[in-house]
Order: structure tokens, then C-alpha cells, then sequence
């Protein structure tokens, strides 16, 4: 029988502070705005940017969806977000990711504002966090950290098994938990016996994007399983774990949803306040 890691409440302790900073700058008339790229029709980066506009919008920080078609040129894409860059009403830029195919994800990366990219996807951002200078990471890698903070998982001297190895999930992910002295294993879809390493993992992070790719013969009896994935199967939204039959193996576990996803977006929002000094 796991601990059942509970995003919501991880969320709600931010959601207080992020409060009181939106009525902070509501008394000086500031309004903070977030701005959401969206190109084609991802389903999980539809979810989400339903999710933070709903959210945002709760908070009182104001939240608006760009979407462009999925055959939107790469010309379109950046000079919108060139148009994002110059707007004084809007504090931080989110492109969805993956972007379609046809487009250059480290052109429009590198086309953010550094000061306004909210999931630390502009190169010199992405370096910052590599080296362990940034405090602004990509939102679900903080995420993850905030959940295992909230119930004072340490990870030093643990071995993290990390499936995947995006640039906004697994790779900053990976820092983070080397940051807390973790034993790291970045594994993705080329690594052999992926069953063997998650064995042998005291953390079991799932950041790939495939239903039920974790089940009970990969997961150590205690093991901590955190679950990043967001699917939409028959129209219910599950993660890469199977968490049914890991529950009862695992010490602890995320749930989806209700687990890192909660977190991910309150997490935006936090980042979107950054220009205006800690929270
Ligand atoms: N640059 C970039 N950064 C991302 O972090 C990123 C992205 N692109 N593209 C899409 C995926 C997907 N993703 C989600 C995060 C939270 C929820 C979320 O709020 N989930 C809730 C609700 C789900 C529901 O509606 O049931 C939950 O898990 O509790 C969903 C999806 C972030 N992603």
C-alpha cells in the first residue's frame, strides 16, 4: 500500500502565496499576464492550457491561449512570439510543447524573451539550469521536486530512474535531482532492459507520454513512483503508470489526476510572477 502523493495539496500551499503577491500588485494596479502558444492540437497541451487559464485566471493573474494551426509557418510562430517579447502586459510566455514537427523548437526557443520564458526553454535558461544557477527551472521538473519536498522524500545518495529525456521534462529533471545528490539513470526509448534499471530504482519518474508503460514487475517493493504523464484514453486522463496494479508494490506514488500535473500548473503561474521579485 503506497502514500498517496497529493498534488492538490502541494498546490494549494503556492496557491496561498501566489495570492497574496496577485494582491499585492492589484493594490499598486499591476495585473500579471501569462500568455499560452499553442500550434496544432497536442492533446495533453490541450488539457493544460485549459487547465492554466482556469487556474490563472482563479488567481487573478490574466491568462491568454495563442493558438495557431498546426501548418502555422515558422515565420508566424516567431513573430508572434516576438509580438509576446514586446508586450508590456505580458509577464511570461509559455509555448506548448512538442511543437509540430515542421518547425524549429530551438529557433522559437531561442526567440523568447529570457526574462519571460516561463519553462526555461531559451538556451541561455536551459544552461543555467544545467549548471545549477537557476532557480527557474521548467515548471514539471520543479513540480516533481516541490512534491517530493512537500513530503520530505530525500533523494540524496538514492539511485532516480528517469524515463525520458525532453528538454522540459527529463534533462531538467535530471539536474535538479543531481542538484539534491541523487544517483541519476536518464533512460529513454533506445535504452535496453528499461525494466532492469526501474528495478533498481529508489525513484521512478515516468515522463514519456504512454499509458500503463510502468507496471508491478518494474517497480522495487517501496519504491517512489512519480507519474508525469498526461494521456487522454477514452476521454480519461491517465499517466504512464499503471496505477492500479503499481499502488499496492510502490511506498508512494502520484496519482493522475491529482499528482504532478496539479502542481505543474500552479507552478506556471509562480513563474509568470517572477519579474516582480519572490514570492
Ligand atoms: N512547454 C511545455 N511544458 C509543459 O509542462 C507541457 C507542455 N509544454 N506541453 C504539454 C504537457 C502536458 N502538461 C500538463 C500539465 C498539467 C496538466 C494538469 O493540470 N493536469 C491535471 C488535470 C487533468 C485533467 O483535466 O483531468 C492533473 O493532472 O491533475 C496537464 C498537462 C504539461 N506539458
Amino acid at each position: 500500500m503506497a502514500l498517496i502523493l497529493d498534488g492538490k495539496a502541494v498546490a494549494a500551499a503556492y496557491k496561498a502565496k501566489i495570492k497574496a503577491k496577485v494582491d499585492a500588485l492589484a493594490a499598486q494596479n499591476i495585473t500579471c499576464g501569462l500568455a499560452i502558444l499553442l500550434v496544432g492540437n497536442d492533446a495533453a497541451s490541450r488539457i493544460y492550457a485549459d487547465r492554466l487559464v482556469k487556474l490563472a485566471t482563479g488567481l487573478g493573474v490574466q491568462a491568454v491561449v495563442r493558438h495557431l494551426p498546426a501548418d502555422a509557418t515558422e515565420e508566424e510562430v516567431l513573430a508572434l512570439v516576438c509580438e509576446l517579447n514586446e508586450d508590456d502586459h505580458i509577464h511570461g510566455i509559455l509555448p506548448m510543447m512538442p511543437l509540430p514537427p515542421h518547425l524549429a523548437t530551438d529557433r522559437v526557443a531561442a526567440a523568447l524573451a529570457p526574462d519571460k520564458d516561463v519553462d526555461a526553454l531559451h538556451p541561455l535558461n536551459a544552461g543555467l539550469v544545467a549548471t545549477g544557477k537557476s532557480r527557474w527551472a521548467p515548471c514539471t521538473p520543479r513540480a516533481v521536486m516541490a512534491i517530493l519536498d512537500y513530503y520530505q522524500i530525500d533523494v540524496s545518495g538514492k539511485h532516480a530512474v528517469v524515463i525520458g529525456r525532453s528538454n522540459v521534462v527529463g534533462k531538467p529533471l535530471a539536474h535538479l535531482l543531481l542538484g539534491q545528490n541523487a544517483t541519476v539513470t536518464v533512460c529513454h526509448s533506445k535504452t535496453r532492459d528499461l525494466a532492469a534499471l526501474t528495478r533498481q530504482a529508489d525513484v521512478i519518474v515516468a515522463a514519456v507520454g504512454r499509458p500503463a508503460l510502468i507496471g508491478p514487475d518494474m517497480v522495487r517493493p517501496g519504491a517512489v513512483v512519480i507519474d508525469v504523464g498526461i494521456n487522454e484514453v477514452n476521454g480519461a486522463v491517465v499517466g504512464d503508470v499503471d496505477y492500479d496494479a503499481v499502488f499496492p508494490i510502490a511506498g508512494a506514488i502520484t496519482p493522475v489526476p491529482g499528482g504532478v500535473g496539479a502542481v505543474t500548473t500552479v507552478m506556471v503561474v509562480e513563474a509568470a510572477l517572477r519579474s516582480f521579485g519572490d514570492l
